[in-house]
This record gives structure tokens, C-alpha cells and sequence, in this order.
């Protein structure tokens, strides 16, 4: 018996090979087609979902190509203009369907509308079902049930959400009123829900079997329509339930229709008027095409047949769910804001507020300036609400000196905004990590092992080739004569030169960039021009929790995305460190060598948020105040003198001032402070966030409050500066004045670049002073418009003239 199972198999093969090349050798001209196998033809290129795997295949082989799904031939187009050809020249060659098991059964032996084939048949079906089931007039008969089976779903989904955000399962409920919808329309009855009108359980159970199972089956992947051989054993039995789901089904559909004839209903139905057709042309409306017809319905619910129906069911309720879940969702949120609000006790004054947005309306940017003429209005404290969320601002000195006095581990917090989360490593990074062990660890890594005065000076001439490096490049661009330059791009590409070059050993910008690799280098100023967009888009979920859901603006999807590309870079870096590629003296390097004593303590995770972060908080910082100064300047042509004639004094004119020139040269550090006075980079400093109630100014800020410094405000307050917006860095020369300014933020949470962005800027400053003659463009060219958002301060660029000095010959050389 064995043998002769062994040899049959074995002849079977042999033969079915045999046809498979045969038929294949037959058809000539095909569309292209993968290399295919015997028997099984291209079914192992496919993998569920068809539609992506048939893309696939289709960019390799083109819009036209052929695939053998086992033994049958299947052509794929995926062209718009062929498909436009298939469904007009071809369109009746093609009005076929293949013989699929499921035709057989579910398509009453291929009889049913989606599964007959064309021809007169057809031609009826359809007649029958445009003009005398789904016509617009028949559907408008019906709007009352529709309308009704929809507010029912809506009403149930009210009542299981109204005591607030709740999780629910939309499809089972979509599915139920589609069939309860059909049903009631079909024979008057529905067979879902609680209240479902059919009276008999039994009946209710019994129809509700017949379609999941009839829906199990359609959806089950039959291997036989493809592998004839399979076809005659039925191995997984789904010939044997489609038989019997078949017998069951019609049985009940012919109950339906038994019912309607005895005149027991009497509503509005499909079958009623199907019935009533039938008296007339008893053939033509036969029950055999009735209950055809039913179950096509019932079956094809999402098909063409029914899409009418559907430093419109659908629309009807989308809307009806939309309009319920928008009024409920106002008045929660209302509702929560008041209570909140009333909650709150002896909280600092604040403008009046309306539901849901809070305070928004009152803001517009760039926020340091709507802020603070809020703050002229309600005081040097006040309150906000910016959607949901509560913030206290301050504008006053002496309160400031308070909060980072008395009550700054409670301020030492930051808000959990969706950049933190993204950018700041989920919130490890020490930007936006919370106060705590870890960033009392991070804070001692960055001060004593990264920017330590120490550490700093070792890379002491990194920061003087770059900048000698802008300089020489303006100089060659100037040495014509007077010539307009940008010098934002300048400066910023000499920040981040400067920043990756102290934390890796690498440029990334300029023509001479170290990377050897240029798409490395490019990888980089893409990665960080995103990363810096996006650190400035505003976020409306921070603020507006419904929206945090949504995504609408994908700022989410690009921020996961940088995160992990960026992620991947910084990875890349280390390992080359480890690998021992680099020798030279760098960040990393210093971090990885503690890595190996302390492994837990200086992880790559550490590593990696390290860098990221003083990127994204050293480099524009620094690049910006420099332009600002230079903008300064030239609008100011007698202190431009002073700081030359100073320069002239201590520096000379035989060499290029240097970084260990700055303590002597007090007139340019007065102008690095005043232009910090008034054009702070970040005039709102970073946002702090409470993690307790304190009580400031006689007001109460409870806890996971926003805490904004309007720094702008401060350092232009009349009361504590004299001529406040006169640019006057003589105002330093008296002694304290220097000890007002919070451009770098106080406390804990104080900026811990502050050495190093004195330095960058001191020695940019001087070799630009030093090297170039300056003059403006006319006041509306030179724009001194002010910086907008928090985060990331937007400028308008400086342009500027400027012609090569004779000095700047000692940096040709
Ligand atoms: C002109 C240049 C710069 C300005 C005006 C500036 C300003 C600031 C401000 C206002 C803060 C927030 C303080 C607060 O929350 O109260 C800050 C934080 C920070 N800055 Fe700077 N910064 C500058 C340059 C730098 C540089 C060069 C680096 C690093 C190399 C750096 C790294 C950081 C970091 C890591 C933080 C977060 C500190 C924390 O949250 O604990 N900054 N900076």
C-alpha cells in the first residue's frame, strides 16, 4: 500500500510538472513574471497583506506583470492608464469572475450576483437590484431606519464614555449596526443589541451563527483554488462547512421569505417588495433569486453593490458620533476646567479665561512680549491658562532672586512637553530630565568631566582654528573691498564645527570638513537641521491634551523618526571611538575611558543624550548672540571704535587676539553682557515646572505648574536699568551691574555652558572687531526685529559690509 501511495505521489508530480511547463511554454507574450516553481508557481513570493506584496513584486517586474498562483494564471496591473484600458476596451472580456469554492456555496453555485459570470443572468441581477433594491428612491424609504440604528449606537456609546475618556472598540459596534441596518431593511427585524425586535432569542442566535460563520469563511484562504490536487482531498474540512453554513443559510432565508408571504409583516421591506414583484413575473423574482439576493447583501456589505447605502450610513454616522462626542467631550472638559480653576485657591492673578483653550487668545508671538504686556496689566506675577495647562509668569527681579533662592529644588522641574520626550531622550537628557538622582549625576558629569575649565582648555586651539577658520573665509570673500555678508550660516556652521569637533574629532561643515565621508556629513546637517526645525515647532498637544491623540500636524512621526536616526549617528560615533579609530583627544573619548571604570554611570545612553543635548542647547545659543552683537555694533559706530581702539591697546596690531586675551579686554565683555540684556537668546530662559505648592509674592503656585522668567522683561525693566533700551555696555563699568543679568538662567538649573559660550563668543568677537571694517546697511536693511517662541529664538539674518583689514593678513598666512 505504501509503495503504491509512494509511486502515485511520485507520478503525480511528474505529471503535474510536466503540465506546468507545457502550459507555461504554450502561452507566449506574457507580461513579465518572477521565476516561478513547479507546482506551487510564484505562491512563495506572496505573503499577507496580497495587495503590499503584489506592490513589490510590481516595482521589480512594472505596472503589467504575470504571477502562477500554483496552477493558475494571474495577470496584476497596477497602472492607472491600463486599468482605464481594462474597464473600457476590455471592460466586457474582464466582466468575468473566476470559480472560486466560496462562488460555489456562499454565491449560490456561482449564481449570486458577485460571483456569476456575465450574461443574461448577470444583466437581470443586476437590473434587479439597481432599479427595484438599492435605487435612490427604495434607499430614501429607508432613511428613518438608518437614522435610527445609528443614534441608537451613538446614544450606547454616550452613556458607556460619559464619565470621561473611555476605551472603546468601534469595529464590533460598526459591524452590528451595518447588519442591524441591512436587516431591518431586508426583513424589518434586527438581530443585535440588547434590544434586539426579534423576539424569539433563538432566531437571534441562530442568525447571528450563520453570518460569523459565513464571514469566517469568506475571509479563509482556500489552497485549492490554486493547487488542483488539494481540491480533491478537502484536508481542512472548509468544503464540508461551506456546504452546511450554505444548507443553514438558506433555510433560514427561506423562513424569512415564508414569513413575508403569509402576510405576517406587513412593514416596508426589501423582501415585501420583492414578493410583491414576484406576483407578477413569478419566474423573473423567483425565491431562488430573492435569497440570492439577501445573502449577497448581507455578504458584500463593504462591496461596490452597496457603497451607496454605506541660552451614507457612514457619513450619517460619523457625523451624528462626531456631533454627540464633540458636545460631551466640550462639557467634560469644561466642566473639569472649573472645578480645577475653583480648586485652585489665591492663585496669582490671572486675565479672563474661556473653556477648553484657557488663556491661548491672549498670546500671540513672539510670546516674551505678549507676556509682558499682560504683565503690565496684571502684575509682576501672574497667571495663564494655555489650554489645560496652569502658568505662573514672573517679571520681576527680586521674585526671580526668590525663585532660585528659596525655592528652587521645588522649580528645579521641567514640563513633560512632546520634544522633551523625543529629543531629550525620554526625558533622561539634562534639558528636560526631572530634578533627582540622575540629574544630579548628569549635572557632575557635564561640569566636572565635559565643560570643566580644565576640559575646556584642552581644547583650546580646536576653538581657535575654527574660528580663525570663519575669519580667513571672510576675509578672502572681503578682500575686494566693501562686500555684503551673512554672517548667520557663518557663525552657526562655526558653532557646530566647534561643538563636533571638541565632542568627536569631526567637522561637518565648510569645504574642508575632516569627514571624509560626505554623506556622512550630510547625514549630520540633515539630522541637526531637522532636529533644530522641529525643536521650535510649537506643539498645540502640550497644551491641548485632544489634540496629543491625534498627531494631525505628524510632528510626532518626525520627531520619533529624527530620534532614531539621530540616535543611530551618535551610536556610530562612539563605536568608532571604541573600535580605537580615534585617537585624539575628545569628548568621548575622556567619556569612554570612564566608561571603563564605571561603566553603569557613563553608559552610552548617557553618552548619547550628552551630546545631543549640547548640541541642541550650545551651538544657535552662541551662534545668535554673536550676531546679535555684530548687529549692535553697527548701529553704533562710536562703541565699535571703543572696542577697537581697546583691542588695539591690549592686542596690538602684530597678532590676532586669542582666548587668554579676553580678561584683559573688559570693554568686549561689556558688550557680550549688554547684547545678552537685550537680545537673549532664550528670553524666557527654559520652562520650569513646580513639583510642590509654594507660596510667592502672597500668591499660592500649586504643584505641575509652568513656571516662565520673562527674562526679556527683566532686563529691560526702567525701574532696575537705567535708559533700558539705549545698547550702553558702559552700564557694566559700574560695579554689581553684571550680577542682574539672568540670560543663562539661575540656580540649579542655571545653563552649565556658560564658560564655554564666554569663551566661543569673546574670541569671535575680537577677531571679527579686529580683522574687518564694518559698516551698516541702511536701518531697514540691518532688521532689528525681535526674536519669536521660547525654545528656539528665530532672527531675521544680519546682512552686513564689511572689508578685509590689513591685520587680517597675519590670518592669509
Ligand atoms: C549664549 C549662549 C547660551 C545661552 C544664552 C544659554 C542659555 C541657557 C538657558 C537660559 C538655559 C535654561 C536655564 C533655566 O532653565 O533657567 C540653558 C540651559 C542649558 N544650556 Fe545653555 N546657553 C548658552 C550656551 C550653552 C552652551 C555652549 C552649552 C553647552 C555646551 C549649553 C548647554 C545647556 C544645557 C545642557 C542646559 C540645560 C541645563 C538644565 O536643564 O539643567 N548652553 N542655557
Amino acid at each position: 500500500m505504501a509503495t503504491l501511495l509512494y509511486y502515485s505521489l511520485i507520478s503525480l508530480a511528474f505529471i503535474l510538472t510536466l503540465k506546468f511547463f507545457l502550459q507555461r511554454k504554450r502561452l507566449q507574450n506574457l507580461p513579465p513574471c518572477p521565476p516561478t516553481l513547479p507546482i506551487i508557481g510564484n505562491l512563495h513570493h506572496l505573503k499577507p497583506p496580497l495587495h503590499r506584496s503584489l506592490h513589490s513584486l510590481s516595482q521589480k517586474y512594472g505596472n503589467i506583470f504575470s504571477l502562477w498562483f500554483g496552477s493558475r494564471l494571474v495577470v496584476v496591473i497596477s497602472s492607472p492608464t491600463l486599468v482605464q484600458e481594462c474597464f473600457t476596451k476590455h471592460d466586457i472580456i474582464l466582466a468575468n469572475r473566476p470559480r472560486f469554492l466560496t462562488g460555489k456555496y456562499l454565491g449560490f453555485n456561482y449564481t449570486s450576483l458577485g460571483s456569476t459570470s456575465y450574461g443574461d443572468h448577470f444583466r437581470n441581477l443586476r437590473r434587479i437590484i439597481t432599479i427595484d433594491v438599492l435605487s435612490t428612491h427604495r434607499l430614501n424609504s429607508f432613511f428613518e431606519i438608518r437614522k435610527e440604528e445609528t443614534v441608537r449606537v451613538v446614544k450606547k456609546l454616550a452613556l458607556d464614555t460619559c464619565k470621561g475618556l473611555t476605551r472603546v472598540k468601534l469595529r464590533p459596534r460598526l459591524t452590528e449596526m451595518t447588519f442591524n441596518n441591512m436587516m431591518r431593511m431586508i426583513s424589518g427585524k434586527r438581530y443585535y443589541g440588547e434590544n434586539s425586535d426579534v423576539t424569539d432569542a433563538e432566531e437571534a442566535k441562530r442568525f447571528r451563527d450563520i453570518i460569523s460563520e459565513m464571514m469566517m469563511l469568506l475571509g479563509a484562504n482556500n489552497k485549492g483554488d490554486f493547487l488542483p490536487l488539494l481540491r480533491w482531498f478537502d484536508f481542512d474540512g472548509l468544503e464540508k462547512r461551506l456546504k452546511k453554513i450554505t444548507e443553514t443559510a438558506e433555510a433560514f432565508m427561506q423562513g424569512l421569505v415564508e414569513e413575508h408571504r403569509s402576510g405576517k409583516h406587513k412593514a416596508n421591506t426589501m423582501i415585501e417588495h420583492l414578493l410583491s414583484l414576484q406576483k407578477s413575473e413569478p419566474d423573473y423574482y423567483s425565491d431562488y433569486i430573492i435569497k440570492g439576493l439577501i445573502q449577497e447583501l448581507l455578504l458584500s456589505s463593504a462591496s461596490i453593490l452597496i457603497r451607496k447605502y454605506v541660552q451614507v450610513t457612514i457619513v450619517l454616522f460619523m457625523a451624528t458620533l462626531l456631533y454627540y462626542s464633540l458636545i460631551s467631550l466640550a462639557f467634560i472638559l469644561t466642566l473639569k476646567f472649573f472645578l480645577q480653576r475653583k480648586r485652585l485657591q489665591n492663585l496669582p492673578p490671572c486675565p479672563p479665561t474661556l473653556p477648553i483653550i484657557g488663556n491661548l487668545h491672549h498670546l500671540k508671538p513672539p510670546l516674551h512680549r505678549s507676556l509682558h504686556s499682560l504683565s503690565q496689566k496684571y502684575g509682576n506675577i501672574f497667571s495663564l491658562w494655555f489650554g489645560s495647562r496652569l502658568v505662573v509668569v514672573i517679571s520681576s527681579p527680586t521674585l526671580v532672586q526668590e525663585c532660585f533662592t528659596k525655592h528652587d529644588i521645588i522649580l528645579a522641574n521641567r514640563p513633560r512637553f512632546l520634544t522633551g520626550k523625543y529629543l531629550g531622550f525620554n526625558y533622561t537628557s539634562l534639558g528636560s530630565t526631572s530634578y533627582g538622582d540622575h540629574f544630579r549625576n548628569l549635572r557632575r558629569i557635564i561640569t566636572i568631566d565635559v565643560l570643566s575649565t580644565h576640559r575646556l582648555n584642552s581644547f583650546f586651539e580646536i576653538r581657535k582654528e575654527e574660528t580663525v577658520r570663519v575669519v580667513k573665509k571672510l576675509a578672502l570673500d572681503t578682500c575686494k573691498g566693501l562686500t555684503r555678508v551673512k554672517l548667520r550660516p557663518r557663525l552657526t556652521e562655526m558653532t557646530f564645527n566647534n561643538m563636533m569637533r571638541m565632542i568627536s574629532g569631526k567637522r561637518y561643515y565648510g569645504e574642508n570638513s575632516d569627514v571624509t565621508d560626505a554623506e556622512e556629513a550630510k547625514r549630520f546637517r540633515d539630522i541637526i537641521s531637522e532636529m533644530m526645525m522641529l525643536l521650535g515647532a510649537n506643539n498645540k498637544g502640550d497644551f491641548l491634551p485632544l489634540l496629543r491623540w491625534f498627531d494631525f500636524d505628524g510632528l510626532e512621526k518626525r520627531l520619533k523618526k529624527i530620534t532614531e536616526t539621530a540616535e543611530a549617528f551618535m551610536q556610530g560615533l562612539v563605536e568608532e571611538h571604541r573600535s580605537g579609530k580615534h585617537k585624539a583627544n575628545t569628548m568621548i573619548e575622556h567619556l569612554l575611558s570612564l566608561q571603563k571604570s564605571e561603566p553603569d554611570y557613563y553608559s552610552d545612553y548617557i553618552i548619547k543624550g550628552l551630546i545631543q543635548g549640547m548640541l541642541l542647547a550650545g551651538t544657535d545659543t552662541t551662534a545668535v548672540t554673536i550676531e546679535w552683537a555684530m548687529a549692535a555694533l553697527l548701529n553704533h559706530p562710536e562703541i565699535l571704535k571703543k572696542a577697537k581702539d581697546e583691542l588695539d591697546t591690549h592686542v596690538g596690531q602684530d597678532r590676532l587676539v586669542d582666548e587668554s586675551d579676553i580678561p584683559n579686554l573688559p570693554y568686549i565683555q561689556n558688550i557680550i553682557y549688554e547684547t545678552l540684556r537685550l537680545y537673549s537668546p532664550a528670553p524666557l530662559l527654559l520652562p520650569h515646572y513646580s513639583s510642590e505648592e509654594f507660596n510667592i509674592g502672597g500668591f499660592t503656585v500649586p504643584r505641575d505648574t509652568i513656571v516662565l522668567i520673562n527674562a526679556w522683561a527683566i532686563q529691560r525693566d526702567p525701574e532696575f536699568w537705567s535708559d533700558p533700551l539705549c545698547f550702553k555696555p558702559e552700564r557694566f563699568e559700574k560695579e554689581g551691574e553684571q550680577d542682574k543679568l539672568i540670560p543663562f538662567g539661575l540656580g540649579r538649573r542655571a545653563c552649565p555652558g556658560i564658560g564655554l559660550a564666554y569663551r566661543t563668543m569673546g574670541l569671535t568677537l575680537g577677531l571679527l572687531i579686529q580683522c574687518f571694517e564694518w559698516n551698516r546697511l541702511t536701518n531697514d536693511e540691518i532688521d532689528m526685529r525681535e526674536t519669536k517662541g521660547i525654545a528656539m529664538p528665530k532672527l531675521i539674518p544680519l546682512e552686513a559690509m564689511c572689508k578685509a583689514q590689513p591685520i587680517s593678513e597675519k590670518i592669509m598666512q
